[in-house]
C-alpha cells in the first residue's frame, strides 16, 4: 500500500455510504443478491469480481441509474434509494463522467468549466459565478496535468488524456464520494499507473469506490476490497486479507483476473 493510501485509512471516520440487502433481477437473472456494504469516509474501496459478477449493476444501483428489486442505499445518513441520479449527484454522490458526456468540439478547459458550473447550477439555478468556475477549471487543468492541452478540442485528445479529462470533470463537480468504473480501461500500462497515481492524489480527501480489473492496481490503491461472484458478496477486507482469502483465490486470483 502506498504512503498516500495508508494516510487515508488513518483519516477514516464512519460510513458515508451504506447498502443493505441490495438485490437486482433482470427477469430470471439475479444480477445482484442481498449485498451489504458499508463504505467508510475517505477510503478507496474497490469492487472486484469476474465478468458478470454484478459489479456494474451494484454501481448503477448506488448512483441511481437503476432501481433495486430489494434493499436500500443510504448516503450521508439519508435514504437515497428512491432518489434520482441527479438528486444523488447534488448530494455529492457522483459517478465519473463518461466519454459520451464530454463535449467533443469544446476545448479541455471549456469542458472543465462546464462541469464546475453544472453542480452549482443544479444547486442554485440563478448562480452566475463565472470567475469561480474559471478558477476551478484552471486548478483542475493543472491537477490532471492537461495544462498544455487547455485549448485543444477534447475530441483531439489521446485516449489516456480523455480518461484524465473524465476524472477531472467529475472532480470539478466537487463530489464527496466518487465512483469509477474501470478508469484505466483501454489505456496503456504506463498511462494506467499515471492516471491512478493522479487519481489517488486528487481524491485524498474524498471517498472513492472503484471497479478495477488490474489486480496490481487494486492491491496498490485500495484501503478495502469487496469481492463479488454471481451477484453475491463473497469476501471483504484489506488487500492482504483478500489476497489470503481462499474463496477469492478460487474465484478471482486463480485465473479470472
Ligand atoms: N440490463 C440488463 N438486462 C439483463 N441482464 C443484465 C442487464 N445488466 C446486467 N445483466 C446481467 O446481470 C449480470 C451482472 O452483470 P454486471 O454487468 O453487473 O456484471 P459485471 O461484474 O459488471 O461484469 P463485467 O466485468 O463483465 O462488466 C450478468 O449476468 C449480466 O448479463
Amino acid at each position: 500500500m502506498s504512503a498516500d493510501t495508508a494516510n487515508r485509512s488513518d483519516e477514516r471516520h464512519s460510513p458515508i455510504l451504506e447498502v443493505e440487502g441490495l438485490s437486482k433481477s433482470f427477469g430470471e437473472i439475479k444480477a445482484l443478491s442481498d449485498v451489504d456494504l458499508a463504505i467508510e469516509q475517505g477510503e478507496v474501496h474497490t469492487i472486484i469480481g469476474p465478468n458478470g459478477a454484478g459489479k456494474t449493476t451494484l454501481f448503477n444501483l448506488i448512483t441511481g441509474s437503476l432501481r433495486p428489486t430489494a434493499g436500500s442505499v443510504q448516503f450521508k445518513d439519508q435514504d437515497v434509494t428512491k432518489k434520482s441520479l441527479d438528486a444523488r449527484t447534488r448530494f455529492g454522490l457522483t459517478r465519473v463522467f463518461q466519454s459520451a458526456e464530454i463535449f467533443p468540439d469544446l476545448t479541455v478547459k471549456e469542458n472543465l468549466r462546464l462541469a464546475a458550473q453544472s453542480r452549482e447550477q443544479s444547486l442554485n439555478p440563478l448562480s452566475r459565478q463565472k470567475e469561480g468556475h474559471e478558477r476551478d477549471a484552471e486548478e483542475m487543468l493543472n491537477a490532471i496535468d492537461l495544462g498544455v492541452s487547455a485549448t485543444t478540442n477534447s475530441e483531439d485528445l489521446s485516449h489516456g488524456d480523455k480518461k484524465r479529462l473524465e476524472i477531472g470533470m467529475s472532480l470539478a463537480t466537487k463530489p464527496n464520494c466518487l465512483l469509477l468504473d474501470e478508469p484505466t480501461s483501454g489505456v496503456s500500462e504506463k498511462d494506467s499507473q499515471r492516471i491512478i497515481d493522479q487519481l489517488i492524489e486528487m481524491t485524498a480527501d474524498i471517498t472513492v469506490i472503484l471497479i478495477e480489473h488490474d489486480i496490481d492496481i487494486v492491491m496498490g490503491v485500495s484501503d478495502r476490497i469487496t469481492a463479488l461472484e454471481s451477484g453475491q458478496r463473497i469476501a471483504q477486507g484489506s488487500p492482504e486479507e483478500i489476497e489470503d482469502n481462499e474463496e477469492v483465490q478460487r474465484a478471482y486470483l486463480g485465473g479470472y483476473v
